[in-house]
């Protein structure tokens, strides 16, 4: 009786869902007219004041019909992201038709189930045309099978905020003709995978990327007496276990990408930082062009002068064009010994007037420079709204 009760409401929550995703997809339909109408007239992408207002209203009649206002928010924090990022895609498609592909083949670190693998599926989910996945073993077999034209696109690791700037793809970058076409955060979440039940104190091998043997570094500690294999990427790691099928050993990675390879999580977030993320970079042959209206990162690298505060004046050019700079790296020249190349990551769009200019100066003033690319963020700050003076009493 119990069981026919539920069965039924569970019917009735199914319709419910259903209705729900078609309304979704009403709104996306919508939100994409809007980006036709956004290219038409020139108007920027991200208007936050709409924003306010809708969340505004949406808090109130969620109220009037019993809806937690947190939750209203947060759910529409969702749905606008999703649109503000498909109208970005949408932008950055049509200004460059050269690269919209019927089919994209993205060239990635690992097989299915390594955190590239599962960068590469996010980022190409909202772009038009078929996704062709070639794993790679190594970033410089990546950087060479784009250059090559074998594969269109590369997704690489750049920087994660457990371990820092991933040094191996910086030096990549130093050396390749590819443009940085776009970025993409993604949540890293390391789980504990084995084949069958094992307790965690039986594990005596354990597989991983070094990378992440590096973001883990205290859960390692903890474990104390187990033997660390590095291997190729977290995906690699998967397979070993898999084939070994041993309650001894065990891999870390993605859950998700554990269970494409048959593996259980018995343990998660294993990263030294409770908030674990990468960023990734997109790479291709050309440079693409940002519309105007999209928020866009420019990223160069450049070696200075060897006078005390080149680097220094260097940053100043940026300053007095009030370009925001979000990341400054350095690493060293193969070759030339104390001597650093530079990699800045700015805020603004290749073609702002304030840019160009800045750009001629740096390109003046120091031994070597280049940009690696101008792309869209990827990244949508959610617009913040006071609950608590939105609500009228009850
Ligand atoms: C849809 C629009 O574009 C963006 C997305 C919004 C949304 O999803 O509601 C609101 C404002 C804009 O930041 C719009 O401008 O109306």
């Amino acid at each position: 009786m119990a069981n026919e009760e539920l069965a039924a409401l569970r019917v009735a929550i199914t319709e419910t869902d259903n209705e729900l995703l078609s309304i979704i997809a009403k709104r996306q339909q919508l939100t994409n007219q809007v980006a036709e109408t956004k290219i038409k007239h020139q108007i920027q992408v991200r208007d936050q004041a709409r924003e306010e207002q809708l969340l505004i209203r949406l808090i109130k009649k969620g109220q009037e019909i019993g809806l937690d206002p947190h939750f209203v928010t947060k759910l529409f924090h969702v749905i606008i992201e999703d649109s503000v990022l498909n109208q970005q895609s949408l932008l950055a498609q049509r200004a460059n038709p050269d690269a919209s592909l019927p089919i994209n083949r993205v060239a990635f670190l690992g097989e299915k189930g390594s955190y590239s693998y599962l960068a590469t599926q996010k980022y190409f989910a909202r772009r038009s045309g078929k996704l062709v996945e070639m794993g790679c073993k190594s970033f410089a077999d990546i950087i060479a099978t784009v250059e090559s034209s074998e594969a269109d696109f590369a997704v690489l690791p750049i920087e994660n905020t457990s371990s820092g700037s991933i040094n191996e793809v910086y030096d990549q970058l130093q050396h390749t003709r590819l443009s940085i076409v776009g970025e993409l955060t993604h949540e890293i979440n390391h789980a504990l995978l084995v084949h069958q039940d094992v307790e965690v104190g039986k594990i005596k091998t354990l597989y991983a990327h070094p990378q992440v043997f590096a973001q883990c570094s205290h859960f390692l500690a903890e474990l104390g007496n187990v033997e660390v294999k590095p291997c190729d990427s977290t995906s690699a790691a998967m397979l070993i276990v898999n084939e070994l099928k041993s309650p001894e050993v065990a891999a870390i990675g993605s859950e998700g990408g554990g269970k494409l390879h048959g593996l259980r999580a018995i343990q998660s977030k294993l990263a030294n930082q409770k908030e674990n993320h990468s960023r990734f970079i997109v790479v291709a042959r050309n440079p693409i062009k940002v519309p105007l209206q999209v928020p866009a990162k420019t990223t160069m690298i450049m070696s200075t002068v060897q006078t005390p505060g080149a680097l220094v004046d260097a940053l100043t050019v940026l300053k007095e064009n009030g370009i925001a700079m979000t990341k400054l790296e350095s690493r060293p020249i193969n070759g030339n010994p104390w001597e650093e190349m530079f990699y800045v990551d700015v805020e603004g769009n290749i073609e702002d007037g304030p840019m160009q200019k800045a750009l001629d100066a740096l390109r003046s003033m120091t031994r070597y420079f280049k940009v690696l690319g101008c792309y869209p963020v990827e990244e949508v700050s959610p617009t913040r709204v006071s609950v608590a003076s939105t609500l009228t009493d009850k």
